[in-house]
């Protein structure tokens, strides 16, 4: 039967969309902390539960290693997701963090890591509500342990290690759709390397078009057209959170950052997340924003080539430099930083530059959800501010 696991979780359940009469918010009250189950949950026996210390150079490279040839691929299983150490890093050590909620599970004999899944505190707003929650992610199970069923089982512990800390509501996508997505969304990528794309696989030569033809019509300029474009620094944290916080008032689900979380989160950091700001020449105010991370892909069975170079649009935000123009500014540092491809969402105002800018649609959808959190009717994917890694 399908979603056997999810049919037993305090999520949306399919009978109850658009049932009006269901309040939008939580959907089980928080159990007392006495109540929670004290200790984890049963694995099968050759198995074992491991905090993994991610400030732990030697668990970090187990955890990166696992995840570079255990998770997530494309629907062609051309390209696999290969997260940096440093991003693993970047994405588990936020403002807040509890180390355990970095959860492993290893094989009792030769402890080998066969197992992950992970948890982060989150100040989420549901409309005019502020939610506590933990954002859940890098779900993965080694291909040779598939269907054992651990995925239900690891949900459930880190949904454990989540209560304990009084924290009842979570956020995470998925590739695929369970009960019941908050909102779907197209994913677009924006060519920088057609050449590589084309040769990888990632992209097709369009009809009637040449490989030369091609590269014309994605070539950038070799420089930013905003005046006052330059790089995040850490001065630029207030206002960078001032721009941030009155952009993403508009959207019914978007984080509530303060200035810790934007020095985190957006504050650039080497082959992670690139941020820039434009400065006013004249008034010095930081009128804009644009960010995004770095996420490669290994490139599975290609001779020439072992890695894409991808950006993930993050978070955008124009109040005087038009928005085509800031993202024109920002595939052009891209480009000059030598990234393969720039993938966006149709999430909050990305659609109004996605065609003009020459994204093309992406072959797969990215479902949003939410874990003991009601919302009477789906989202539309630009009513969305926020952005999972
Ligand atoms: C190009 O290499 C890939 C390797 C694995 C999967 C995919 C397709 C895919 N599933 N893409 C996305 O989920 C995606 C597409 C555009 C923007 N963000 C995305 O996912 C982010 C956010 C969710 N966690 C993964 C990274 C592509």
């Amino acid at each position: 039967k399908k979603h056997k696991f999810w049919e037993t979780q305090p999520v949306g359940q399919y009978k109850d969309l658009g049932n009006s009469s269901l309040s939008e918010g939580p959907i089980e009250p928080p159990t007392p902390l006495s109540e929670v189950k004290q200790e984890p949950y049963n694995l099968p026996t050759q198995y074992e539960w491991t905090t993994c210390d991610m400030g732990s150079e030697e668990t970090c490279t187990e955890v990166y290693n696992l995840l570079k040839n255990n998770y997530v691929e494309d629907d062609e299983n051309m390209f696999r997701f290969n997260y940096s150490k440093e991003f693993l890093s970047w994405a588990l050590h936020p403002p807040g963090y509890y180390k355990s909620w970095h959860i492993g599970v290893r094989a009792k004999s030769s402890k080998k890591l066969v197992a992950f899944i992970t948890g982060v505190p989150a100040r989420i707003r549901v409309r005019n509500e502020v939610v506590k929650m933990a954002e859940v992610n890098f779900l993965c199970v080694h291909k040779k342990l598939r269907s054992k069923r651990l995925a239900p089982v690891l949900i459930k512990e880190v949904t454990r290690r989540v209560h304990l800390e009084n924290i009842w509501q979570a956020a995470y996508t998925a590739g695929v759709v369970l009960p019941t997505p908050i909102t779907t969304c197209q994913y677009w990528h924006r060519s920088l390397n057609p050449k590589k794309l084309i040769d990888v696989g990632f992209s097709r030569l369009g009809a009637r078009m040449t490989m030369s033809r091609t590269i014309k019509l994605y070539k950038l300029p070799d420089s930013t057209a905003s005046p006052g474009f330059r790089k995040m620094e850490l001065c630029d944290v207030p206002a960078v959170t001032r721009l941030l916080r009155d952009y993403l008032a508009q959207f019914v689900v978007a984080p509530d950052f303060d200035e810790d979380d934007v020095e985190h989160w957006l504050l650039p950091t080497e082959n992670v997340v690139d941020s820039y700001v434009v400065e006013s020449p004249d008034s010095h105010d930081i009128t804009d924003f644009c960010s995004f991370y770095t996420l490669p892909s290994s490139i599975l069975g290609n001779q020439n080539y072992s890695t894409l170079k991808a950006a993930y649009s993050y978070y955008n935000v124009s109040t005087k430099t038009p928005l085509l123009q800031l993202m024109n500014d920002v595939l052009i540092v891209a480009k000059r930083n030598d990234y393969d491809v720039f993938n966006a969402l149709d999430v909050m105002q990305n659609e109004s530059f996605l065609k003009e800018l020459k994204f093309g649609p992406g072959d797969g959808q990215l479902h949003y959800y939410l874990y003991n959190y009601r919302l009477r009717d789906a989202l539309k994917s630009s009513e969305l501010g926020l952005v999972l890694l």
